[in-house]
């Protein structure tokens, strides 16, 4: 299996009824090459009427989950099949083989009525197996302990995301190259560290792209007029624009690099602006899962530490320097701190940047090549 090496394996999508989850379930089926086990949440409908609901395994059995008519337990017009829904979906995603994915459509009230259900879910996404599986809305406790999950990545099925999501969930269990990001205060060397980088890895013969955030593109431009004229736009704005950015770099550019096998060195991504926009009050968490419905997972964050004081020395000494609208001791210190206790959701390396460009960047290379041979042996 060619998943990345961030090691988050379970994919929880979620969204409205009728957002098309299971639709991009389907297609994301057919695109992962991976033998799969699991099943569909299917409607059943009688003269353009729908009558309710049977799960269909991969394997093309069927069982009703669900019909119109009372009883216990009830769900709006129907009656829920515990027992039959039970016998069929339990063993399906339970007999696990090695190097199979599983597939759960869905996890929702219907069928957490089912207790072995409930366990077979927690086993499996537990387990060393990737998961696929979408997830229904509603005030249902074991659905809210799953939101909390620090294992999963969370992405929203929109009409706007979903056909996008194809490519971007598929980079999750299915991908050649490694996306490295580097983060730091503004000044801790980010740019002059890429270079020489960069140049390291070209001549050990690999293939590198150097990119960052914010882009040059139409939502980057804007948010560096902002940036350099230190406008008063709220933190929900700017996230936004950071998302817009993010949103296109990571269509256009990071999902294609990764499908092409390369290594990819980011300068700032979507920690960054945890990081930045969490220090402007915004949830943290909130900002990371709404990142990760359209950016891929970071394969290592190579996160380059240096006290406050140096990062705005080194920024002061540069040519021409106007300080930019998040530069100030304060801010700054706030950010280190947010950097520091959110690095654990991430594989990291953190790098001390104090010394000499040429120290930093051998510190760094010595903590890259172990994760660079576990990459090589995953992937050639
Ligand atoms: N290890 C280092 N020691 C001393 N000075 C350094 C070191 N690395 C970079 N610098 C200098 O510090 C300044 C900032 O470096 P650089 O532009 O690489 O930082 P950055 O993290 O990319 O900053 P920003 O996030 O603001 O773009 C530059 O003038 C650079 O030459
Ligand atoms: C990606 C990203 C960046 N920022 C901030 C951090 C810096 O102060 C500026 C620009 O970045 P540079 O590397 O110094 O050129 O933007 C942010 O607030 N949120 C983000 O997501």
């Amino acid at each position: 299996m060619l998943l990345p090496l961030h090691g988050r394996k379970n994919i929880l999508l979620h969204g409205l009824p009728g957002s098309g989850k299971t639709t991009l379930v389907e297609r994301l089926v057919n695109k992962i090459p991976y033998p799969k086990r699991g099943f569909y949440t299917r409607e059943v409908r009688e003269k353009g009427r729908r009558i309710g609901f049977k799960i269909v395994t991969l394997e093309g059995k069927e069982a009703w989950l669900a019909k119109r008519g009372k009883g216990y337990p009830q769900v709006g017009k129907y009656k829920v099949y515990v027992e039959l829904f039970e016998k069929l979906a339990v063993p399906t995603i339970s007999e696990v083989k090695e190097n199979e994915m599983i597939i759960i459509d869905e996890i929702g009230k219907m069928e957490l009525f089912s207790k072995p259900f409930q366990e077979a879910v927690l086993k499996v996404l537990d387990s060393k197996a990737p998961v696929l599986a979408t997830v229904g809305y509603g005030l249902i406790p074991f659905v809210e302990e799953l939101f909390k999950r620090e294992d999963a990545i969370f992405a929203e099925v929109t009409p706007e995301s979903r056909d996008y999501l194809v490519d971007r969930i598929a980079v999750e269990f299915y991908r050649p190259g490694f996306l490295i990001a580097i983060e730091g205060l503004d000044g801790s060397g980010k740019s002059t560290f890429i270079k020489g980088l960069a140049q390291k890895l070209e001549e050990k013969g690999e293939k590198v792209c150097v990119t960052r955030e914010p882009t040059s593109g139409e939502w980057g431009q804007k948010i560096r007029e902002h940036l350099a004229a230190g406008s008063k736009i709220s933190p929900q704005a700017m996230a936004e624009l950071f998302l817009r950015d993010r949103r296109e770099h990571a269509q256009n550019f990071l999902i294609p690099k990764l499908q092409d096998g390369q290594i990819i060195l980011c300068d700032r991504y979507y920690l960054s602006t945890m990081a930045y926009q969490g220090a402007c009050e915004l949830d943290i968490k909130e900002i990371k899962k709404a990142n990760e419905t359209w950016a891929p997972v970071p394969d290592l964050i190579l996160y380059l530490k240096v006290s406050v004081e140096e990062a705005l020395k080194r920024v002061n000494q540069r040519k021409f320097y106007k300080p930019e609208v998040f530069e100030t001791q304060e801010f700054l210190t706030k950010v280190a701190s947010i950097y520091e206790n959110n690095l654990k959701y991430f594989r990291h390396e953190i790098i001390d940047a104090s010394a000499s460009p040429e120290e930093v960047l051998e510190r760094a290379w010595e903590a890259l090549s172990k994760h660079l041979e576990a990459w090589k042996e995953r992937f050639r």
